[in-house]
């Protein structure tokens, strides 16, 4: 590199345009020379990206736009600060956004130290259902002088006492009380048959005062001065006793029982707690005289999330009590998480201990190692017979908990997003829509793409309804806010009554309920809603407008918010989809049969990828005598109304007569293509769906093109394989690819492209001089001969990084790529010994489906073998295969080295292969890595995990 190119660079920077600095890229193309040489001298010099070169122009901007309209749509900042000619994506502004409210990166971190000392976030739910509450809790300590008198109310087991714990705490943290100032609590209900005695308990009383009373003695009030009472169902407090309370709570001056002549002064914090409707049995004087009432939500008002975090929560107490690891099983844990819980958390929470207790016993007299909640009729008899988990579409895994360590919040994203409701329609709208404006496309012309895109996005999500299990609104009640779903409800019925022939989608019903929800936030949140198509549905669907109107006024009057017409418009084609016809009946079938799980996978990808339902798949396990598969098939090909027949794709020589039994037997037409690839299986299905062609037709066709195929080409390839990410411009959407792709595909070089670029196909062809090509990920197809198409629109999801992860697997090596992830590299880690670390590594993956629990045993058997110490610090604990349901790898750089083996090695950098049988050889690059010392020493020293993740890439390029 020489200096005269380091010159000319400072020299471009110096000079660029300061509103829209030059990228890195826009750089290299200058100059003639790679990205990646312009970022390593931008960093020598040590410049920063043309991202922070821009933030302080942006912001400034920003803020002067904003001091005239503070609540301006981000849509309208765009606009505005084109105007003053700084080009921005929408996703740059939200981030900037974002920045402001949550701070920089280093502000964030003080954030999580703040969030450490604050109490509060020990809290399940603290930044949740709670988050009200807990304002109003530290409210009522900070109020001065002596805070607010508090009333929490909620029913049983909501966490009341656990709650006013919690406030006591913060008031010492708060300096407000000192650290040793009294916490006195009482439970009324305790002497709720003998009022008299609570009383006096609570305020002390003179000799003589009642019988019994034989000497003076010093009530619970007094033992509280300078600290907190809390005195739980407080309703029980007779009227007098509410009296003496008040006055305390008015002047802090109260009296004994009996006493007549001495008036007591304290100075209490006080906390009330009731389930019961304080209307009616609390005194009006006394309820007027607590200005402050904490209202805690119900088990079942809390999100599943929290619900999921709390038996999370509960399970590691009980490891950290018994002091042995406990594992439970996935349907257990399901069961756990939809069942109604009349009293709440405490209920909750006891049934897991009643649950513990039972399998301890268990674990006792079967010699077992650890506490194993494997599903058994019995329990789930006992416990769950209420729930009905089928209903649901949430996948639970087996969950381990080590005694003693913190249940990282890690383990439990996993589940989090299998709660995920489908993506709405605003963002992927707005982002196209300025992406389009950004390319100069004409308004008619934007219009017309995004219509398309709307429809296109309707069809995706009558398959996705399809393959849903939710069925019906009931179902969301978990999910998304309950009059949204009453006033659905509502509205059907009355689509119904004025017409009762009409036909209506429940499916799609689910999604108009997800979208009102949006709506909702949107509007409330001032953010805009943008609907480029209003004229064109207003004209198109009238009768869907008319009706959409109706329900947003409904919407309008229980939400107190005004609905713009633009809502309307997406309301009516949601209302247009509800009435659509369902899809119609398949003249071919097609079925897909092989070993392993291959079918199912390749015949998912399919059905997402083409939005179509009908194509079968049959996974047969390897062992299995194809004669019972030849029957299986038989009895579901008479269960099949395929008029035209039936095309199946076998994996292997013994099934290809399958469609010579079927059609012997049952008389259908059949036709069979052996050594099944899902691109062919792709073209069959497109075929049959779209086309009229018959049976014969599409087979010739997949003969002939089968080795050919130009959609897919998948070779082996010992260049380094590559991924474009396209969008119209290469910069905006292209990058948010790019982004979610890096996380993904470890050490796959990730480019992205503009499709307004003249050269794009040259510079294509040029990329493969170099790389292997493997797809597009992109918002529009560029249709390339020889090159896969994956379409990105706002999401990446799990079926499109199926067929990613199958190109890469069938690019010879690939899966390497995809094995590496950044949620499973623990950077930072501490842990006392070897057995610490596997058993965090190994719980972390079991946690996340990816292994069966007894691999962590093996990977502890292995190592009492023989140390897996490697070199240069790096330990390589591993397991067997059979017990690997995921190939993957876990990575965890620890803080400090610890004695790996006998021989005195230490590691620092433990990697921990989870793979399969035939993935093994997918993970020799990375031990090629491995071996290299100063590699090693940079993954040792990396602060974080896109730093981590970010050396392995650049090693495999
Ligand atoms: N947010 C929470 N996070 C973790 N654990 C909680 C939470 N809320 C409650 N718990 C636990 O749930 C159990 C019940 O809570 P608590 O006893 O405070 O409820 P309560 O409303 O006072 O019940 P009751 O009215 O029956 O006395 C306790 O063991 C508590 O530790």
């Amino acid at each position: 590199m020489t200096d005269n190119l380091r010159d000319k660079l400072a020299a471009m920077i110096n000079t660029e345009n300061k509103k829209n600095p030059l990228t890195d890229e826009q750089l290299a193309e200058q100059l003639d020379v790679l990205r990646e040489t312009v970022t390593g001298i931008r960093k020598e010099l040590d410049i920063p990206n043309s991202r922070t070169r821009k933030k302080e122009i942006v912001k400034a901007a920003v803020s002067k736009i904003k001091e005239k309209d503070p609540d301006i749509s981000i849509g309208n900042l765009v606009s505005g600060l084109e105007k003053e000619g700084i080009c921005i994506s929408r996703t740059y502004i939200n981030d900037l956004m974002n920045e402001e409210k949550n701070g920089s990166v280093e502000e964030q971190d003080n954030s999580e130290k703040k969030k450490e000392n604050d109490i509060f976030s020990k809290l399940i739910g603290y930044n949740g259902s709670l988050l009200k509450n807990i304002k109003q809790g530290q409210a009522a300590i900070l109020y001065p002088p002596f805070g607010l008198p508090t009333l929490i109310i909620g029913e049983s087991g909501t966490g009341k006492t656990l709650f006013a714990e919690y406030m006591y705490k913060y008031a010492v943290k708060q300096k407000v009380l000192k650290n040793d100032a009294p916490f006195i609590l009482l439970n009324c209900a305790d002497y709720s048959d003998n009022p008299q005695l609570l009383v006096s308990i609570l305020y002390g009383y003179q000799k003589g005062a009642f019988t019994g009373a034989d000497k003076d003695t010093e009530g619970l009030v007094e033992k509280a001065d300078n600290g907190m009472l809390f005195l739980d169902e407080i309703h029980r407090l007779p009227p007098k006793g509410q009296e003496m309370l008040f006055s305390i709570l008015d002047r802090g001056k109260f009296r004994r029982l009996g006493d007549i002549n001495t008036e007591r002064t304290v100075h209490i914090y006080f906390i009330g707690a009731t389930t019961e409707n304080i209307e009616s049995s609390l005194l009006l004087t006394f309820r007027r005289r607590i200005p402050m009432l904490i209202e805690l939500p119900r088990l079942e008002d809390r999100s599943l999330n929290e619900k999921v975090k709390l038996i999370h929560g509960f399970f590691q107490q009980e490891a950290n009590r018994t002091n042995y690891k406990i594992l439970v099983n996935a349907k257990i844990m399901e069961a756990f998480a939809f069942k109604k819980y009349s009293g709440n958390i405490g209920q909750l929470k006891s049934e897991i201990q009643v649950t513990c207790a039972n399998a301890y016993v268990d674990k006792i007299n079967n010699k077992r190692e650890e506490i194993y909640i494997g599903f058994n009729e019995i329990l789930y008899q006992k416990f769950f017979y209420d729930i009905d988990t089928q209903k649901n579409n949430m996948r639970f895994n087996d969950a381990l908990f080590i005694p003693n360590s913190d249940e990282a919040e890690d383990s439990l994203l996993m589940v989090k997003n299998q709660y995920s409701l489908p993506e709405d329609i605003y963002e992927t709208i707005e982002n196209k829509y300025y992406e389009l404006k950004n390319a100069s496309i004409s308004a008619d012309k934007t219009e017309e793409i995004i219509w398309n895109f709307l429809l296109s996005y309707f069809d995706k999500i009558r398959l996705d309804a399809q393959n849903r299990n939710i069925s019906s609104l009931d179902e969301l009640k978990y999910l998304l806010d309950g009059s949204i779903i009453q006033l659905l409800k509502e509205f059907v019925t009355l689509m119904r009554a004025d017409r009762p022939e009409r036909q209506i989608n429940e499916k799609v019903l689910i999604y108009l309920a997800i979208h009102l929800e949006e709506a909702v936030k949107r509007i409330k949140f001032k953010q805009e809603i943008m609907n480029p198509n209003l004229l064109y549905i207003k004209a198109n669907f009238a009768d869907e407008f008319k009706l959409a109107g109706q329900l947003a006024q409904k919407l309008s009057e229980k939400k107190k918010i005004e609905i713009p017409e633009g809502e309307i418009g997406f309301i009516a084609i949601y209302i247009h989809e509800l009435m659509k016809p369902p899809a119609k009946k398949n003249r071919i079938a097609i079925i897909t049969i092989s070993h392993g799980k291959v079918a199912t996978e390749m015949v998912s990808v399919v059905k997402k990828m083409l939005s179509v339902d009908f194509p079968i798949a049959i996974d047969m396990p390897l062992d299995i005598n194809p004669v019972k598969i030849f029957e299986q098939v038989v009895e579901l090909a008479k269960s099949l109304s395929a008029e035209e027949g039936i095309l199946f794709f076998v994996d292997m020589g013994s099934l290809v007569s399958i469609g010579e039994i079927v059609h012997s037997r049952t008389g259908m037409q059949t036709r069979t293509i052996d050594r099944v690839d899902l691109v062919s299986v792709l073209e069959a299905v497109r075929k049959a769906d779209a086309s009229d062609e018959s049976l014969d037709n599409i087979y010739y066709d997949i003969i002939n093109s089968k080795h050919n195929y130009s959609l897919v080409t998948v070779e082996n390839s010992d260049k380094p394989p590559a991924l474009i990410c396209m969008c119209l411009t290469g910069h905006g959407v292209a990058l948010k690819i790019k982004d979610i792709l890096i996380k993904y595909y470890v050490g796959v070089k990730i480019i992205p492209l503009s499709i307004m670029d003249d050269n794009v196909k040259a510079k294509i062809d040029n990329l493969r001089q170099q790389y292997n090509l493997l797809a597009i990920v992109g918002t529009i197809n560029p249709k390339i001969e020889g090159l896969n198409f994956i379409p990105y629109d706002n999401n990446f999801t799990k079926d499109k990084r199926m067929f990613l992860d199958y190109l890469l697997k069938e690019n010879g090596g690939g899966i390497a790529h995809t094995m590496i992830r950044e949620e499973l590299v623990l950077v930072g880690l501490e842990c006392a010994d070897k057995k610490e670390v596997i058993e965090t590594m190994g719980k972390l993956l079991c946690n996340e489906g990816f292994v069966k629990f007894e691999y962590i045993n093996s990977v502890l058997g292995r190592e009492d073998m023989n140390s897996t110490y490697f070199r240069n610090c790096v330990a390589l604990p591993h397991g067997l295969p059979s017990f690997v349901n995921k190939s993957v790898i876990i990575f965890a750089r620890l803080k400090k080295a610890i004695p790996w083996d006998k021989n005195g090695n230490e590691a620092q950098l433990i990697c921990m292969p989870a793979v399969k049988s035939e993935d093994v050889a997918a993970i020799n690059n990375l031990f090629k890595i491995l071996k290299q010392k100063e590699k090693v020493e940079k993954l040792i020293s990396a602060q974080q995990q896109t730093e981590f993740v970010e050396i392995i890439r650049s090693a495999y390029e």
